[in-house]
């Protein structure tokens, strides 16, 4: 096995940076170039059809059979120019990725000839006959049909192979025979529309020529890069994307000298390389950087509305998977994939803006706009402090819950980060009194609201241990886990702010119907009471500490540390009962969604036990007895060459050994024997339970024994790949 290990190091530390075809011309000249977009459909479309489909997606209404066949002929024909042969409805079950099967444009029509045909029925909906997709008992075997159906709000793009071939990706939702929605799309989607009526009548309130009120998102996302080679020379990262074992190196991220620092030839040529891919089709990738740990990364684009935010970093995920390839590395989503420094995530940039060109969420010099301004982001705490667990249950997976608390990773008790001035401001509110809003901006002034803009424009303090925190015009929730399929938490976001702007409006109505006042006193006076009901989960200090554990306890906030028990939410009284009033998702796809969660955390912890057992048994232990047995040889000379001193710490050695071999066996012996204590059990909730109590306890006693290991046995010997060879090879 070591040898494995030699052969790998030696390959990676000799590899050639690939050329990369760098297009010509500016970044706007090649911007979108393999995406299907409005500009495309313009030109490509009779002028009728054009504005029929534009009408479509802005009504989300339906797109006539004859319509639909004019576009499918346009995609065909513009999609068989740039080298497309084949078609797929890309749709995002409920596995957290993607999925595509692939049809030939290419077909033989009745009468023997070869044609190339795309028709507008294909275009729209397609039946899947996916049984194998997770589906939590939704669609009962027996009846396993599934369609995709086309989701025009988001662009068709082309996907290239490495044989230069392309295929035609048609973003879709996916539901079942019986109409369920089974995938990660659709309910944002619904999300987004009930956002989007709930903030415009708020919106309304404040200027009534606002017609609609789109969410925007711009996701960072964090990875991992590690040589092909030495990847594959780690059964454990191959299997589970983490290792399981690995000792810290002498030198991890403590001398803080890799974070945006000089980004190594290397891994730029990779960036470049997936950058140009993305921008062409459409992905507006603006940042990168070193991240704080060695060998990790981050890319972000710019904002965008979220549907097709999510559907670009799901997408951009796939494109980097697919670089790398070319640049023998391996790209590491994992949120944990190295114990001991930073995990990865993603952080989520949210915010809402209106068709009149106004951020929601942005400061305005106005400070009668600063009352919309407050009113917003007061309704937007209201409805996380309210619904905090079930946006916790979104991101609680097997690998968030090694990274949520750990090493610079937002922890797992939700609270928001306001910045100081911000906090005050909500303070004044809360606590001056009201008199009646005079004319003129006397009481703003009074209020503190005038001060608004100029605090956000200097509010340089960032709070990178909360993980939802106000950054001046957006919040940033930063506890989804890179892995992740960001529309999830984001449906989630977008339905409890809706839920909560809803309640805002009726209760505005109500009180104006029954009080004479100016609408902003009774605007105040609602705010002045959310901020009191809300203001425990406002926590500016250090989310990381011990006191804050103790503190949120105090003022009753969850902490779910365990994913099962932060899953909980999705099946708890008041999220059915908001997700069915906002028609997002029913309890039966809650409940689907509950039961594939628990269920893919399941098999993760049995993936990684087995590989756990796997490696500590057939690589470690057996390494460590080989090497033992030289050490008796060596010992048993020196003994018998009545060299007893110098026998002695070898003997040591021997006997430290066998403490730690002993261990191990043991401990994987119990392990494997919870395992199938848990696998006995019906109940999936249960059998979660006990996986993450009972198996996963095992976890780091065996690892810790092992990494004890690695640091007696002879290096040449030692057979898996080590954490400095794994993160500052490159
Ligand atoms: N610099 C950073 O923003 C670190 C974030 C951290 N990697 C996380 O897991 O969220």
């Amino acid at each position: 096995m070591s040898e494995l290990r030699w052969k790998a190091l030696d390959a990676a530390q000799n590899r050639i940076i690939p050329t990369i075809n760098i297009p010509e011309g500016k970044v706007t000249d090649f911007y979108g170039i393999h995406t299907f977009t409005d500009e495309a459909m313009k030109t490509l479309l009779s002028p009728d059809a054009y504005k029929k489909v534009s009408f479509a997606i802005k009504s989300g209404e339906n797109i006539e059979g004859n319509v639909a066949d004019e576009v499918a002929s346009a995609m065909k024909s513009w999609a068989i120019s740039k080298g497309a042969t084949h078609y797929t409805h890309w749709f995002q079950p409920l596995t957290g990725g993607t999925a595509e099967k692939h049809d030939a444009f290419f077909d033989i029509s009745f009468d023997g000839q070869a044609i190339e045909k795309f028709k507008g029925s294909a275009l729209v909906q397609q039946e899947s006959d996916a049984s194998s997709l997770p589906n939590g008992g939704i669609r009962e075997t027996f009846e396993a049909r599934g369609y995709t159906a086309w989701d025009p709000n988001s662009p068709a793009f082309i996907l290239y192979n490495t044989a230069g071939t392309g295929t035609l990706c048609i973003p879709s939702i996916y539901l079942s025979y019986t109409g369920d929605l089974l995938d990660a799309k659709t309910p944002l989607l619904n999300s987004s529309t009930v956002l989007d009526k709930a903030a415009t009548s708020v919106a309304n309130i404040f200027d009534r020529n606002v017609e609609k009120v789109t969410a925007t998102c711009g996701i960072e996302q964090e990875y991992f890069l590690v040589d092909k080679a030495l990847f594959y020379s780690r059964p454990d990262l191959l299997m589970c994307g983490r290792t399981v074992f690995g000792h810290s190196p002498a030198k991890g991220q403590q001398l803080e000298d890799h974070y945006f620092g000089s980004i190594p030839p290397r891994i730029n040529a990779f960036m470049v390389d997936f950058e140009i891919e993305a921008l062409k089709i459409g992905i507006p990738v603006r940042t990168r950087h070193n991240e704080v740990a060695p060998g990790q990364f981050e890319v972000a684009p710019t904002f965008e509305e979220i549907n097709l935010a999510c559907d670009h970093n799901i997408l951009l995920m796939d494109i980097m998977k697919k670089t790398a390839i070319k640049h023998n590395f391996e790209v590491l989503f994992h949120e944990k994939p190295f114990a001991g420094i930073n995990g990865s995530g993603k952080h989520n940039n949210w915010s809402i803006s209106t068709d009149t060109g106004v951020n929601l969420l942005g400061p305005s010099s106005k400070p009668k706009e600063s009352l919309r301004f407050v009113t917003f982001l007061i309704n937007i705490i209201k409805a996380v402090h309210d619904h905090a667990d079930i946006l916790r249950a979104t991101v609680a997976t097997a690998g968030n819950e090694h990274r949520l608390g750990a090493n610079e990773a937002p922890p797992a008790i939700i609270s928001i980060f306001l910045g100081t001035q911000m906090t005050k401001v909500l303070e004044d509110i809360e606590n001056k009194e009201i008199v009646e809003i005079e004319k003129g901006e006397n009481a703003y002034i009074k209020l503190g609201l005038n001060r608004i803009p100029s605090i956000l424009l200097d509010n340089t303090d960032r709070n990178r241990t909360s993980p939802f925190a106000f950054t001046g015009n957006k919040f940033e929730f930063r506890a989804v886990g890179s892995t992740a399929n960001s529309a999830t938490p984001m449906m989630v976001l977008n339905t409890i702010v809706a839920n909560q702007l809803e309640n805002f409006r009726k209760e505005y109505d109500f009180e104006r119907e029954n009080d004479p006042s100016k609408k902003e006193g009774i605007i105040l006076k609602i705010l002045k009471r959310y901020i009191k009901e809300s203001k425990a989960i406002l926590f500016e200090g250090n989310g990381y500490s011990q006191e804050w554990e103790e503190e949120a306890a105090k003022r009753g906030l969850s902490n779910f540390k365990l994913a099962p028990d932060a899953l909980k939410a999705y099946i708890s009284d008041s999220t059915v009962e908001i997700f069915e009033k906002m028609k997002v998702l029913t309890k039966k796809e809650l409940q689907a969604r509950y039961d594939i969660r628990l269920e893919n955390y399941i098999k993760k912890i049995q993936i990684e036990s087995r590989m756990i057992g796997d490696l500590a048994q057939n690589h470690v232990v057996s390494t460590a007895v080989k090497y033992q047995t030289r050490l008796v040889q060596t010992s048993k000379s020196l003994l018998e060459m009545e060299l007893k001193d110098e026998a002695e710490p070898i003997i040591q050695i021997i006997k430290d050994i066998s403490r730690h071999v002993k261990i191990i066996s043991l401990k994987v012996g119990e392990m494997t024997d919870a395992r199938r204590k848990a696998n006995n059990i019906e109940s999936v909730e249960e059998r979660a339970r006990l996986y993450s109590t009972e198996v996963k306890s095992f976890f780091d006693i065996i690892r810790k024994e092992v990494d004890k290991l690695e640091l007696i046995i002879d290096d040449e010997d030692w057979p898996l790949t080590k954490y400095r060879e794994l993160l500052f090879i490159r």
